[in-house]
């Protein structure tokens, strides 16, 4: 079988299996289910939205992934194995919000990742911030909601990962950054890597999607690629949406 080594990662990985597979995962909080019998493939070089309206089980899907929690029932496997610290060196994870404390500056944040994670490349953390115009030596607490956000997302994308798992990553920023993270830091990352991103805005996003996954009331209604709504439908992925989930 081809094998292929990641930056980071120590052991070589099944090149051909999945880089991402669930498996009739399912996920209960008590009386809730927040995930049924989900099951799909993402394959390597993918750009995949994880699209669906409030309650319907992204953020839980992503964390099964992350190895944050733990399924219920089914299986949901990264690069052939089951999510845990071997498949944390080469996944790069962004959780919903941010996590840092308001008193660690920017510079201090990129010397932990440079130390924790053997992928990070920290010249282009720094380049991507200075386009951003994030000052290394500022605290974190000192900075607006919506940067807050860019700096997490750049710490993310910077690691050279084979998976990328964004929850949310544009949601508080303006558009005109949005367009430089959605063309420059994500839609870069297009063949490299995988990237699985959940989001609400649909329209902003779509251009830079290869396929996209649809969650209601925790089970999943499509994946598909996005050429196939605009071919069988004749509409963006973002009109099918608002169609599928009116109030
Ligand atoms: N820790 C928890 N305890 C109990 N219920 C939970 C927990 N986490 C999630 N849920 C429930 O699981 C369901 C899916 O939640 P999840 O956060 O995955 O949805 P989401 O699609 O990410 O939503 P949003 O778009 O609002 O972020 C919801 O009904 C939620 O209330």
């Amino acid at each position: 079988m081809a094998e292929a080594t990641y930056p980071g990662q120590g052991a070589a990985i099944a090149f051909e299996s999945p880089v991402l597979r669930c498996a009739g995962l399912t996920k209960t909080f008590g009386a809730a289910t927040a995930l049924d019998n989900v099951s799909f493939s993402v394959p390597r070089g993918r750009v995949v939205g994880l699209l669906g309206p409030n309650g319907s089980g992204k953020t839980t899907l992503i964390k099964l992934a992350a190895g944050l929690l733990t399924p219920t029932a089914g299986q949901v496997l990264v690069a052939g194995s089951e999510p845990g610290p071997q498949t944390k060196a080469f996944v790069s994870y962004l959780p919903e919000r941010p996590y840092f404390s308001p008193s660690i500056k920017v510079a201090r944040i990129l010397d932990f990742f440079a130390d924790f994670y053997a992928d990070f490349d920290r010249p282009l953390a720094e380049d991507m911030l200075a386009r951003l115009q994030v000052p290394p030596n500022i605290h974190m607490g000192a900075l607006s909601k919506g940067t807050k956000e860019k700096v997490q997302l750049v710490l993310v994308m910077a690691r050279r990962a084979m998976l990328y798992l964004l929850d949310e990553p544009i949601g508080g920023v303006d558009p005109a950054t949005r367009d430089y993270i959605l063309d420059t830091i994500i839609g870069a990352y297009r063949r490299e890597a995988t990237i699985l991103l959940s989001t609400h805005l649909v329209a902003d996003v779509e251009r830079v999607l290869d396929d996209f996954i649809f969650l209601q009331y925790g089970t999943m209604v499509l994946h598909a690629p996005v050429a196939y709504v605009h071919e069988t439908f004749g509409m963006s992925v973002d009109d099918y949406f608002r169609g599928a989930f009116r109030c």
